[in-house]
């Protein structure tokens, strides 16, 4: 069994770890998981994303709960003698509620990489926030990082019925995923733009106040604006400046928040954009992070704005399952490789 050190970084850890285990069939154990952060081991996020995932590989899991710093993840529970790795991951379905604003896309992340695996098509029906902080926002994910991953032969399909806002969740999302073959990520340059979105979404009683609107004021005159109102169990907003270039893609992402303006929501995202136009990384910092475990499954290249911690600690998960990512830096951007 792998035994993994989730100490040095947090439940981005637990996700890649749970990916590659259902996709190598190797088993694992996690320790100290999330120790430096300030609430650490499991939170729900974690927990549903390991519901998730054992569903697909059929897992048999030990000491998965809230606030464990240790937990075990063995795919295959059933698996016969002359059964491999690729007889692990099963096709179906999971429901599975991650309890008031804990991030749904991000227990989708989680799941994403499986399809590499699947026989036949798997679907997660989530509950809980799809607008969340410290998380990539729905449309992130939808309008981001899946058509990233999709361009590069992931068959994967995601639907939102409800949006879910801090602190009180209940959003609902589904996510299908599909056997699929991943072409190597080649993600260098990025070429020209070739179209720029605004998604400003709001809970409806905010409409009154014209939040999601206001949201939108600041984007580039180029950006087309999709303004959005939402039934949800409590009031929230989200920004996402989607940015689609000839090679690539890039995505900028911010939450409302109590006390501030909702044109500061907005200016704080485009100018992250504009920083991004000033640079040459191909891709933005998160989704550098979030593409890691892809790039080392299919191989390919990523020219990325800098080594943030995520990608440190993600890269030490990654070779723990054999796989090997350099980090080089090339001027002003780094290149990840695998
Ligand atoms: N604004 C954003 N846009 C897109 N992605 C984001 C954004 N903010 C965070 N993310 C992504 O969310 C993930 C957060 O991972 P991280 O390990 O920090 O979170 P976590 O699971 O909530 O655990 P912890 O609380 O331990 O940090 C990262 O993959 C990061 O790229």
């Amino acid at each position: 069994m792998n035994i993994l050190d989730g100490g040095e970084g947090g439940g981005q850890l637990v996700r890649t770890a749970l990916a590659l285990s259902a996709v190598t069939g190797e088993p694992f154990r996690m320790r100290h998981v999330r120790r430096a952060r300030a609430n650490p081991g499991l939170q729900a996020q974690h927990c549903a994303a390991i519901e998730t995932v054992a569903a697909v590989c059929n897992a048999e899991t030990g000491g998965v709960e809230v606030g464990s710093e240790s937990f075990t993840f063995e795919p295959g529970e059933d698996i016969g003698e002359d059964e491999t790795a690729e007889d692990l991951v099963v096709g179906g379905s999971v429901s599975v509620e991650v309890g008031t604003a804990g991030s749904v896309p991000l227990v989708f992340d989680a799941l994403l990489p499986v399809a590499v695996a699947l026989e036949e098509p798997f679907t997660a029906r989530l509950e809980g926030g799809t607008d969340a902080k410290w998380a990539p926002p729905f449309d992130y994910f939808r309008h981001v990082k899946l058509p990233v991953v999709q361009e590069h032969g992931l068959d994967a399909d995601v639907t939102l019925s409800r949006r879910g806002f801090y602190p009180r969740g209940g959003g609902k999302a589904e996510l299908t995923i599909e056997p699929s073959t991943l072409e190597s990520i080649d993600l260098t340059e990025r070429g020209d733009r070739e179209s720029l979105t605004a998604y400003s979404v709001a809970e409806e009683s905010m409409a009154e106040d014209e939040v999601a609107e206001r949201q939108a004021e600041p984007a580039p005159e180029d950006a087309d604006v999709e303004v959005e109102y939402a039934e949800a169990d409590c009031s929230g907003s989200a920004f996402v400046l989607a940015a689609e270039y000839e090679h690539s893609r890039a995505g900028f992402a911010e939450l409302g928040e109590m006390g501030v303006d909702p044109e500061t929501v907005g200016e704080n995202a485009v100018e992250a954009f504009e920083a991004f136009e000033d640079g040459d990384a191909a891709v933005d910092e998160e989704l550098a992070d979030q593409l890691l475990p892809f790039v080392a499954i299919a191989g390919g290249e990523i020219r990325a704005s800098e080594v943030t911690t995520h990608l440190e600690t993600n890269i030490t998960i990654l070779e723990e399952f054999g796989y090997d990512v350099s980090v080089e830096s090339d001027g002003d951007t780094v290149l990840l490789s695998a």
